[in-house]
């Protein structure tokens, strides 16, 4: 696993393009026939992707959390952003369909992820957080999603939130995950920007083509930074940094949070005129 220490905002401003990268941005998540995790230190959140193609990949590396299986301690939510692919949990098959949801709770031993056809392979986005509860494995259709449409034209942000992990759908310890879709036209997400010092938020952008970028925008207010980001890659954001960001083309990301609440709406908003 690719470890990542926290970061200090007083550290952030110093950091150059490149060191921002090797800080803040994850790269490798959707490789073919893999499965890719990366370890953050920041409240110990691990993101990643699975792509399964000639054979299922299983979840294993209990030894590098110091556990006996992966998910002794943990919880994950999986949003699969591919083909039809399928699930298997302790026995238990889930087969997701092209945006579908899978919460898998803590104590789940035996975990591995199918593609339905190898060569149209599923796209497994996976966060995981420590959990120290048991809750209800559960499969989370798109319809179920508890989604909202927010924004306005005139601002290019008109986009639908879908709540996926979320208190009106499902228990969870602390892992809240959704996926929000821009319309056509609409290129800004999360504009007016917020802070969350409760909790911490990884953004994972796709449905980009191969020349299109999402200018993803982090730091403290008053202290802004942009990363070029690319299709399926992710941007880990300690807690005292914004996140929003605004595109070449429209495009679709995944949020994560976990920390101190399960509150989606608890959010400092920051007035644009604030923002330097
Ligand atoms: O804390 C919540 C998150 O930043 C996202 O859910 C925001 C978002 O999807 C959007 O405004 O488009
Ligand atoms: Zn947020």
């Amino acid at each position: 696993m690719d470890i990542r220490q926290a970061l200090h905002s007083d550290h952030f401003k110093t950091l150059d393009t490149q060191g921002l990268r090797d800080k803040m941005l994850v790269t490798k998540i959707m490789v073919p026939g893999q499965l890719s995790l990366t370890y953050s230190h920041v409240d110990r959140i691990i993101v990643g992707g699975a792509v399964p193609t000639d054979s299922p990949l299983t979840l294993s590396g209990g030894k590098e959390l110091g556990v006996d299986y992966f998910l002794e301690r943990r919880e994950m939510g999986v949003i699969n952003i591919g083909a039809p692919g399928r699930i298997t949990v302790d026995g238990e098959t889930v087969e997701l369909g092209t945006h579908h949801g899978l919460y898998i709770p803590k104590e789940s031993r035996d975990v591995s992820f199918e593609s339905l056809d190898a060569t149209k392979p599923a796209r497994f986005y996976i966060n995981s957080t420590p959990a120290h509860v048991r809750y209800q494995l559960r499969h989370i259709r798109p319809e179920d999603a508890s989604p909202t449409t927010l924004g306005d034209p005139e601002t290019g942000n008109v986009r639908t939130i879908n709540k996926y992990l979320h208190t009106d759908v499902l228990d969870t310890c602390q892992l809240s995950m959704g996926l929000t879709q821009l319309e056509p036209g609409s290129m800004w997400n999360t504009m007016p920007c917020h802070t969350h010092e409760r909790r911490m938020e990884v953004y994972f952008y796709f449905d980009l083509s191969e020349d299109d970028v999402v200018f993803h925008l982090c730091g403290e207010p008053q202290e802004t930074r942009h990363i070029v980001v690319a299709n399926e890659q992710a941007v880990i954001h300690p807690s005292w940094s914004i996140h929003c960001g605004f595109g070449t083309r429209r495009y679709t990301f995944i949020w994560g949070m976990c920390g101190e609440n399960l509150t989606y709406d608890d959010m400092d908003f920051i007035a644009s005129k604030e923002l330097r």
